[in-house]
């Protein structure tokens, strides 16, 4: 099974991977231009609160071992998510993505 877990979202199944990175892009995931990735910006009332998700999501992260490249200035956090096994978006990005939404509502 991993390795239909790790599977890219191939680019020659145009309408999976648009239906996916649309429902991203709803909540704000953009794709990025030079590599194949997704990236957000969040913003949050204080360090606390940026640290404080950054702390669930890096937990989950540690879990799925799968983790984000990400760049925090006090309450501000940018993620980009891509998967190095299959050089591109997976659906570990795509389910990271929203675990990362979900905690972001909930701070
Ligand atoms: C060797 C190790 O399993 C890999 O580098 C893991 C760790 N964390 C990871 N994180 C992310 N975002 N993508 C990966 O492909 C990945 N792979």
């Amino acid at each position: 099974m991993l390795g239909v877990y790790y599977n890219k979202i191939q680019r020659n199944i145009p309408a999976d991977r648009d239906q996916l990175v649309m429902e991203l892009r709803a909540t704000g995931w953009m794709e990025v231009e030079d590599r194949d990735a997704i990236f957000k910006e969040l913003h949050f009332k204080t360090f606390n609160q940026a640290f404080g998700f950054m702390s669930r999501v890096a937990l989950q992260a540690e879990k799925m071992n799968h983790h984000p490249e990400w760049f925090n200035v006090y309450n501000k956090v940018q993620i980009t998510l891509t998967t190095h096994d299959c050089g591109g978006i997976s659906k570990r990005d795509v389910k990271m993505a929203k675990f990362i939404d979900k905690i972001a509502l909930s701070m």
